[in-house]
């Protein structure tokens, strides 16, 4: 039998308990063998957030996913430079392991930005995608997109990092360990002697 493999995307700044809530979900509604989380070097559409390095976002991620047995890290795009399109990761993946059956694991957001990937036509003879809802984002396309019905969360990294600039609760909102991990390194603004958490 082929491995089953979700992937993840993401620019995880920070990682959140929708990206852990949405791999799982997906995990097993498509019981897949593992779900690897692989955070981009250089998003191919959004600029990343002042102050924050990718050792920062890959260490935020390992801490977010050690509890869980079948999440991973996958660091193929962090260890390449430039721009990180999905078509040429997905590639190079495939080249590594010709036998794995690989799905790619977006929110509502990326599913309403599939139009405009780089070579989308030629990335979908490498993947399967696989769509989960997302509050105040369609999961409508043409693109043939496997559906995953999840319970929403209408949470997002920018929310996180906006409160935390604020000086305000992020409890339960992202794992503790990643949280304190934020307030060692202060980022998005945050203070050591923070009240809140
Ligand atoms: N609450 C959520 N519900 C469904 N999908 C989500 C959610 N949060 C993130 N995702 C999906 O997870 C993937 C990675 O997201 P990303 O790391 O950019 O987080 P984000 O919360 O969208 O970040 P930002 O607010 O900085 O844009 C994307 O496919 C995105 O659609
Ligand atoms: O390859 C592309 O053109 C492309 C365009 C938009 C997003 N992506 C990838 O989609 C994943 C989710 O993106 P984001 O912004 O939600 O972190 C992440 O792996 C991005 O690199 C890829």
């Amino acid at each position: 039998m082929k491995k089953k493999v979700g992937i993840l995307g993401g620019t995880f700044n920070p990682p959140h308990i929708g990206h852990l809530m949405i791999a799982n979900e997906v995990l097993h509604a498509l019981n897949l063998d593992e779900v690897r989380f692989m955070p981009n070097q250089e998003p191919p559409h959004k600029e990343i957030a002042q102050g924050v390095t990718n050792v920062d976002r890959m260490n935020m991620v390992k801490l977010a996913i050690q509890d869980h047995g079948q999440f991973y890290i996958e660091p193929i795009e962090m260890d390449r430079g430039g721009k990180s399109f999905t078509f040429e990761t997905m590639k190079l993946l495939k080249e590594r392991e010709p036998k794995t059956e690989f799905y790619f694991i977006i929110g509502g957001d990326m599913i309403e930005y599939l139009p405009k990937w780089y070579k989308i036509d030629k990335l979908l003879d490498l993947v399967t995608f696989v769509g989960v809802n997302r509050p105040e984002f369609s999961s409508i396309t043409t693109f043939p997109v496997l559906l995953v019905d999840i319970p929403e969360i209408h949470l997002s990294s920018s929310l996180i990092r906006e409160r935390i600039g604020k000086d305000y609760t992020v409890k339960y909102l992202l794992p503790e360990k990643v949280i304190s991990y934020i307030k060692e390194k202060q980022l998005y603004g945050s203070k050591r002697s923070a009240k809140n958490r």
